[in-house]
């Protein structure tokens, strides 16, 4: 196996650079709460986590639930998704972590949003699954800040469904705010508290990384995540 690759260096080959690349990202989020970017990592390294996310057995995926560890509920209702949560043993994982810990250090820069974690996971949805209408973060109630979806599903074609259906913040209307194809290399990034948001129905096998940076709600000694 190759030694993983240095994050750093990862981080700087992949973008999103130091420069300016950035600041796009930070003003819409701070202006709209969202983005949709159509294509913000380099091709090779979206191959690369499409090929390891095919590699993983389907036993060793989990259904996913509402929550995470001891909070874990299955809740076949909302969600009918599996995921397989990720960490940098594998390098394309490595190079894209590297990737997200360039803009969450952006991020915090520009936006003072004191961004402490970042923790994502493969979800794959296959043809008839969905995830209902619903927040990633309730205010006060978890500590994930801003949500993350990239899409590796090749090829995507209308028909096959699946898109991410975001609305507007509560009180402020029903009607989308958008509709993401889950594009190969498509990204949406967005605030967690804000966006009721929800998975379409999928017609045809959907991949995606869907992630979370997080601040850090813990007092005293207890650093929180106990990882
Ligand atoms: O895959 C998507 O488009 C969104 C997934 C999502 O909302 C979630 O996992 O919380
Ligand atoms: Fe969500």
């Amino acid at each position: 196996m190759n030694p993983p690759p240095s994050t750093a260096a990862e981080a700087r080959e992949f973008g999103p650079g130091g420069g300016d690349s950035l600041d796009p990202i930070a003003a819409a989020l701070r202006e709209h709460g969202y983005i949709v970017l159509p294509s913000p990592l380099p091709p090779a390294l979206l191959g690369a986590l499409l090929r390891h996310f095919k590699s993983i057995d389907r036993e060793r995926f989990r259904r996913a639930g509402i929550g995470r560890d001891e909070d874990h509920q299955l809740n076949r209702f909302v969600r009918t998704d599996e995921i397989f949560w990720l960490d940098k043993s594998n390098p394309a994982v490595s190079a894209y972590l590297g990737w997200a810990e360039t803009l969450r250090l952006g991020l915090n820069r520009r936006l003072f949003l004191g961004l402490f974690d970042y923790e994502c996971h493969y979800a794959y949805y296959d043809r008839g699954t969905y995830y209902k209408k619903h927040l990633d973060a309730f205010k006060g109630g978890t500590n994930r800040v801003v949500s993350t979806v990239l899409y590796l599903t090749p090829n995507w074609q209308p028909q096959d469904g699946g898109e991410l259906v975001i609305y507007p913040p509560e009180g402020s209307g029903e009607e989308p705010l958008v509709r993401v194809a889950p594009r190969f290399g498509q990204m949406a990034i967005f605030l967690s508290e804000e966006f009721p948001h929800e998975v379409l129905t999928v017609h045809r096998p959907r991949y995606s990384v869907t992630g979370w940076f997080r601040v850090n709600n813990s007092l005293g000694e207890n650093i929180d995540p106990a990882r």
